[in-house]
């Protein structure tokens, strides 16, 4: 799914109104009944309605919303805020209907003290501001802002396309904007749902579809996508009958080091999990046993030294289809230097992880060794002592993908909506996954998982969505059967099989 910005939500919105037969005042009565229906359904006539209405089209939507409440028999309150701004044709429109039926149900609001008090069970609509919002909310507006934030313990809040104050593809650190429980929201997700600065506000998000027209929605290019199912199917590679071991690769895993062995077995476990052909991998010699013993099927090579690995470049040659390095490896000098070396030498897209990547922040030069097309999986504290720090999401976002392009390579920045930076500039957003995920090892073992559908002749775009995707996946299959508190990340592992079944089968 495209993840558009206002001003390309503006010109959707307008291309639908001159391409096809309907005009923007029955657009927005479409766009608004919708939600209307959304909230008859959760909500019955008992919960009296407060529809807070801006002046824009966002309030205009606040009016058909109301109207229809009250055409269903609900008890609704209309609070129109007067901040002197000249109202929009369609809201003027639907603003008539409404004070001609229902006058009495209708206030004004000029001020902060004009807010009204709220019976037990009101739901509060905010359609004040949505994607038109074009400065921070200011003075009493402000305070109105505040208000409904104060009843949030108490009261539902619905915010109307977005919690007002809220820009759709800019920061708002720091600003005033309404703190929804949930966000209907109109076709498209806007790029300031997913960042994480903004996860107090936009609660749980339902998008309506609305039928803005299919054209534009396929001829317009955008940054920002997020991933889905159905583009999942379209990447997975269904195994062949006459295939072998030798078809879907010999990956090489150069992870652990004492007392951070349980990185490379969660790496090595996951890898096998997704089908990688072959598994061999380099450890230090303490972790032999350790390695043999939980994972059977994965050979091993050991270092010379006992607890940690420097000599893995002697190993990295081209047998291998795809490497993945950095999960318990630890950042010894030594191992830096077998790190320098086999950047010098191994030329095929490989996976970056933990320690690996705090070795390449300690020497950025070597970021430009790296093979085009690899995958570094940073999670942010990694990704700023890589690339420095961002002062917003929204500037990191930026930064993220001008590194892609700059690098040539996939870079993975992990969180509740893991982004993904393109060599072409594009961002894709994961939106699988569950804060049961936060927990040891579930990093090692996204590696482990790329570096297995690296080794399957994934291309490295196919492999970073949908390894991303599946890792979220497991996880949340495994939090279902456990509980968010419960699963660990071997559990993630156990459940690759069920999501591929329900994924691809
Ligand atoms: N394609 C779509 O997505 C559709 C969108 N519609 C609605 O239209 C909305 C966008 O409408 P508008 O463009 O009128 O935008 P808004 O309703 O967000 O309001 C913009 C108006 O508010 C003023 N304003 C902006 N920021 C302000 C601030 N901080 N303080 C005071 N005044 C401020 C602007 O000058 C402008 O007059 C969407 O969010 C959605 O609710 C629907 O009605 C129809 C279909
Ligand atoms: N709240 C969350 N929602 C979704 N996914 C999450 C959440 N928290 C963590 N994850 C996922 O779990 C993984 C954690 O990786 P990382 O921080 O590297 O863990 P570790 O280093 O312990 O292996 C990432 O893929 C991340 O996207
Ligand atoms: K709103």
């Amino acid at each position: 799914m495209k993840i558009f910005s206002a001003a390309q939500i503006r010109e959707a919105d307008a291309f639908t109104i001159a391409h096809e037969p309907v005009s923007s005042t029955d657009l927005m009565g479409r766009a608004a009944g919708k939600c209307a229906d959304w909230l008859m359904e959760h909500y019955p006539p008992s919960h009296p309605f407060y529809i807070f209405c801006g002046k824009g089209n966002n309030g205009g939507d606040g009016l058909v919303i109301a109207q229809k409440l009250l055409d269903e028999g609900y008890v609704v309150t209309v609070c129109l805020l007067e901040y002197g701004s000249k109202a929009s044709e369609d809201y003027i429109y639907y603003y008539r209907r409404l004070q001609q039926q229902y006058a009495g149900r209708i206030r004004e609001i000029a001020d902060v003290t004009g807010f009204p008090e709220l019976p037990p069970s009101a739901v509060i609509v905010d359609a004040i501001f949505g994607t038109g919002l074009n400065k921070p909310i200011e003075g009493w507006l402000a305070g109105v802002i505040h208000k409904i934030n104060d009843q949030h313990p108490r009261h539902t809040i619905v915010a109307i396309d977005m919690p007002s104050g809220l820009k759709a593809d800019t920061s708002s650190r720091n600003t005033p904007v309404i703190q929804a429980h949930h966000t209907l929201s109109f076709e498209f997700y806007k790029l300031a749902f997913l960042l994480p600065e903004n996860a107090a506000v936009a609660g749980q998000v339902h998008i309506l579809p609305i039928g803005l027209s299919p054209e534009y929605i396929t001829h317009t290019s955008t940054r920002y996508h997020l991933t889905d199912l159905d583009m999942m199917r379209t990447i997975y590679m269904p195994r062949t009958p006459f295939s072998h071991k030798g078809t879907y690769g010999h990956a090489l895993l150069i992870a652990g080091s004492r007392g951070k062995m349980g990185a490379a077995v969660l790496s090595a476990k996951a890898c096998i999990r997704v089908g990688a052909g072959l598994l061999s991998c380099h450890i230090p010699d303490c972790g032999y046993d350790i390695m043999q013993i939980s994972e059977p099927c994965a050979m091993c090579i050991t270092d010379e030294l006992p607890d940690h690995s420097a000599h893995f470049h002697e190993q990295a040659d081209a047998r291998y289809k795809t490497i993945g390095i950095g999960p318990g490896l630890g950042t010894a000098t030594a191992t830096a230097s077998s790190l320098e070396k086999l950047l010098a030498t191994y030329k095929r897209p490989m996976v970056i992880d933990a320690d690996a990547l705090n070795i390449l922040s300690v020497y950025p030069s070597l970021l430009y060794q790296v093979p085009a097309g690899s995958i570094l999986t940073p999670h942010p504290k990694e990704f700023e002592r890589l690339f420095g720090p961002s002062a917003n999401d929204v500037e990191r976002l930026e930064l993220l993908s001008k590194q892609a392009v700059r690098l040539q390579l996939y870079i993975l920045l992990k969180g509740r909506y893991t982004a993904i930076g393109c060599p072409d500039g594009a961002v894709y957003f994961n939106a699988t996954g569950n804060p049961g995920m936060a927990t040891g090892g579930s990093g090692d073992v996204l590696t482990g998982i790329l570096t297995g559908l690296l080794a399957q002749d994934y291309s490295p775009k196919a492999a970073v969505l949908l390894g991303a995707w599946i890792h979220g996946y497991a996880g949340d299959l495994a939090a279902a059967h456990l509980s968010q508190e419960a699963m660990s990340a071997a559990d993630i592992i156990s459940n690759l099989g069920s999501a591929f079944m329900e994924c691809f089968y």
